[in-house]
């Protein structure tokens, strides 16, 4: 599969981001030595997308071991244990970074007790962050496998927000089986909303599927009706945060409203989700907690006001899809369909068994 712009790697002592606020006009990528360097990349949104927010923390966490200038391995797991906690207070919506961070914190434990050394300590830490970019590179392709099927020849496809090789490690999730759909020939169109307020619809998605040469049309967020009577639309995939036990979904703010018009015009609504971003221990929708963001991200959208100063906000960056307009959730392990709060619970079951 082509591989668009990667939004992170490691530069031997430093976390390299790509600052996705300033795409397309500009590619930049920003070294990061510190974890408090990377919770701000998280929290401004250089890096988001919930497997890349994760990636991304697992790295902070790195940098944290490699702070520690002693020499005792329970000091050295105190100091990984504060930045994961530290971490976590970056955004509350993507559940990748809490999954991650668990991760390094569980691992970083489990080093500590072998009283190795702080050099080896790193190393291994390190390798574990590695191995949760990799595996979620390999997820992300495989997600695009369960989910190809869905795209059949000459279809319009409508997407939300960008849930692609940027918000991801690599391929995205969403628009995964769009980049092995264009790799096998299958001729198909591209409808990207722009997603406002932060624009990661027709800032990043349209920029990576052009760039991949993949034909794609922006529209503006209130036209999604529109096309979809217009008969353009025979199905929406999007990418997710955090989906609930009952198969709730939390995703971009204007998510929800496309699962309805979706709905009302008999179109399937497909969410791309891997397995690190279902959370089985959020039983409901209501259970997820939803970021509010800066109200200038509305009132001055990139740098020009469009409100008058002071005006009230309300900037939610989720709303929550009630399953019941679910279609299936393509997951690494294959396309799971309602009853999700069974269908969910047997696919953990036999991942853990
Ligand atoms: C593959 S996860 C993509 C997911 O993350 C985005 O949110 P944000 O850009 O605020 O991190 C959006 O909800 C995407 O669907």
């Amino acid at each position: 599969m082509s591989a668009p712009l990667t939004s992170l790697s490691w530069g031997g002592d430093h976390l390299l981001m790509l600052d996705q606020r300033l795409l397309p006009e500009e590619i930049v990528h920003l070294k990061l030595f510190t974890p408090e360097e990377v919770w701000e990349g998280i929290h401004s949104m250089k890096v988001r997308g919930a497997p890349a927010i994760g990636i991304a923390a697992a790295y902070g966490v790195v940098l944290a071991g490699l702070q520690y200038k002693g020499s005792l391995p329970a000091e050295w797991f105190e100091n990984v244990r504060k930045a994961c906690a530290y971490l976590a207070t970056s955004r509350p919506t993507a559940v990748n970074l809490f999954w991650a961070l668990d991760r390094m914190k569980l691992v970083a434990g489990q080093l500590a007790e072998t009283l190795m050394s702080i050099e080896n300590l790193n190393e291994k830490l390190l390798a574990e962050a590695n191995d949760i970019r990799a595996e979620d590179e390999e997820v992300c392709r495989q997600i695009g496998v369960h989910a190809l099927p869905l795209i059949q020849e000459g279809m319009g496809i409508l997407t939300h927000c960008n849930a692609g090789g940027l918000a991801t490690a690599r391929y995205g999730t969403a628009l995964a089986p769009m980049y092995l759909a264009q790799e096998q020939g299958i001729s198909f169109k591209v409808f990207a909303d722009e997603t406002r307020p932060v624009l990661q619809g027709a800032r990043l998605t349209a920029f990576e599927l052009q760039q991949a040469g993949i034909d794609v049309t922006l529209l503006a967020d209130n036209m999604a009706a529109m096309v979809m009577s217009k008969g353009w639309i025979q199905a929406v995939i999007v990418g997710t945060d955090r989906v609930a036990a009952n198969g709730d979904v939390a995703n971009k703010i204007g998510t929800y409203g496309v699962a309805v018009l979706a709905k009302a015009h008999g179109i399937p609504f497909y969410v791309a989700s891997p397995l690190s971003t279902i959370d089985l221990n959020t039983p409901t929708g209501a259970d997820i907690p939803i970021e509010e963001r800066p109200a200038e991200e509305i009132t001055e959208s990139f740098g020009k006001r469009t409100a008058p100063p002071g005006v009230q906000v309300f900037n939610p960056a989720f709303d929550v899809t009630p399953n019941e307009y679910v279609t299936a959730i393509i997951t690494e392990k294959g396309v799971v369909r309602a009853p999700y709060e069974e269908s969910l619970k047997t696919l953990f079951e036999k991942q853990n068994k």
